[in-house]
């Protein structure tokens, strides 16, 4: 099958390079001509694990190719894919600015008839709206028709949920149209899920308000835990055995961040308001994450007084590990506001860096060494959960700290292990631990 998708971001690109690897010529569209060019060469310009040599390898076989021409991309395509951005506007709504330009595009450049999927999340109604964008702007009498088929990649390992996802969904009042993006995805050998338009792309937004609305709910467990002497993680476990509630996206810490949630949940609040329903449930979701950042940024200022002059170690900056990614990073939020308080932050990330920085100034230090990031730091946080970071052996935050003092934001020690160290430890949903009496003095002011 002969597939364009325009749009090369994390889903456009991971889409088209899956798509070549299981047989379908793909030509990826992008209006930045520089990307293009990066892509062309092999350049995957995003990190995710295993896509630079699947990519490679594709484009080797002359099965993956990249464009910055709609013309030339649009030639000969059966089906073209939708991968371009829907950012937020700023009453929370989804900016279709991206999709209109995409279906115009396609309106004047295809030549035969064209199957359109939407990958890009898009509210309800939003696939109508292509098909009419289409429809008014075509030049070549031929027939489009209209997929909706939301992607629900994750960051970090895309590749793999691309190959091994829970189920694809198939949203179209056309069979014929059904029938052809079903066998464009039978060799990934994942369960397909066929329904109308509108109820595949509210599947999306429903199942990531459903995950962010986990996440809040076990983030107020652990404010709860913190306040009678529970302890959250257990309290998860507990819990996640019961089948019916399941042990995913039941992890406590600083709340969900990315290009996704965040977003999704703001235009699903906004989608629900232009309906009249006030949805009030996702609205405690959003204000519940908004807080959890702050509440351990509390929780230290309460323990050291003050971070006037003093310098705070801070592992991770990207919104989860192995990603580059820092849109809507916690990160973002707690050092702004360490850097407000006067503290000298130094942050470490393995990958995240130039990406933090376009977002977070010059004011702090970036490194890419845990060590030097920690050496006489007078308090630490831990911001993502990096294998590097869950890996590090408690001792050397003693011996490299000038007062071991952290505040794990992603619960990445047992207390088991935390106890048998000698550091001072401050965690989410979980007793503090406070082993060094020498703490007392120095950076504290308790
Ligand atoms: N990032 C994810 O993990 C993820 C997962 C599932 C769904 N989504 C959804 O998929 C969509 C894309 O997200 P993303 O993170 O890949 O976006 P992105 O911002 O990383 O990439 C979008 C790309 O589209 C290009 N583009 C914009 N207009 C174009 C046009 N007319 N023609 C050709 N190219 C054009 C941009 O230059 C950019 O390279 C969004 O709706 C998002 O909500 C994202
Ligand atoms: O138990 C958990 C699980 C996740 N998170 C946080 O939630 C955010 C999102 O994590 P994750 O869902 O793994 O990453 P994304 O790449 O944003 O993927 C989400 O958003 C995508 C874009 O819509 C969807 O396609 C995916 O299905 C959906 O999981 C991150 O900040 C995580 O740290 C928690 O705090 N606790």
């Amino acid at each position: 099958m002969k597939i364009a998708v325009i749009g090369t971001g994390y889903v456009g690109l991971v889409t088209g390079v899956c798509l070549s690897d299981i047989g379908h010529t793909v030509i990826c569209i992008d209006v930045d001509q520089e990307k293009v060019k990066r892509l062309q060469s092999g350049d995957p310009i995003i990190y995710e694990p295993g896509l630079e040599d699947l990519m490679k390898k594709n484009i080797e076989k002359s099965r993956l190719s990249f464009s910055g021409n709609h013309q030339t991309g649009l030639a000969g395509a059966e089906v073209v894919y939708i991968a371009v951005g829907t950012p937020q506007n700023h009453d929370g709504s989804a900016n279709l600015n991206y999709i209109e330009a995409a279906a115009t595009d396609i309106a004047k450049n295809i030549t035969q008839d064209t199957v359109v999927v939407t990958k890009s999340t898009v509210p309800v109604g939003t696939n109508q709206h292509i098909k009419e964008v289409i429809t008014v702007n075509l030049v070549h009498p031929v027939k489009v028709t209209v997929v909706s088929n939301p992607e629900f990649l994750r960051e970090g390992s895309a590749i793999q949920d691309t190959f091994s996802g829970d189920r694809i969904v198939i949203g179209t009042d056309d069979e014929q149209a059904a029938y052809i993006i079903e066998e464009i995805n039978q060799p990934f050998g994942i369960p397909v899920y066929k329904t109308d338009i509108a109820s595949a792309e509210m599947i999306k937004y429903a199942s990531n308000a459903f995950l962010a609305t986990k996440i809040s709910f076990i983030n107020e467990i652990a404010n709860i835990c913190e306040k009678t002497g529970a302890n959250v993680d257990a309290v998860a476990a507990g819990m996640g055995l019961d089948n019916r509630i399941g042990p995913k996206f039941l992890s406590a810490g600083l709340g969900y961040g990315g290009s996704c949630f965040p977003k999704d949940t703001n235009a699903l609040v906004q989608l629900a308001g232009n309906h009249e329903h006030d949805f009030k449930l996702l609205k405690s979701v959003i204000e519940v994450n908004n807080n959890q950042p702050l509440h351990l940024f509390q929780k230290a200022k309460q323990r050291l007084g003050d971070f006037k002059g003093k310098k705070i170690a801070v592992l991770g900056l990207a919104f989860k590990p192995n990603t580059d990614d820092m849109r809507e990073a916690p990160s973002t939020l707690l050092i702004q506001q360490l850097l407000e308080e006067g503290a000298n932050v130094t942050a470490f990330d393995p990958i995240a860096i130039e990406n933090a920085r376009r977002i977070l100034g010059d004011g702090l230090t970036y490194s890419e060494s845990i060590d030097e990031t920690l050496q006489d730091a007078e308090a630490t946080f831990i911001v993502t959960d990096w294998e590097k970071v869950k890996n590090i052996d408690l001792a050397t935050l003693e011996q490299r700290m000038k007062y071991p003092i952290v505040f794990d934001g992603r619960n990445c020690f047992a207390l088991e292990a935390v106890k048998t160290a000698n550091i001072e430890y401050y965690s989410m949903g979980r007793s503090d631990i406070a082993n060094r009496e020498k703490l007392a003095v120095g950076g504290s002011n308790k």
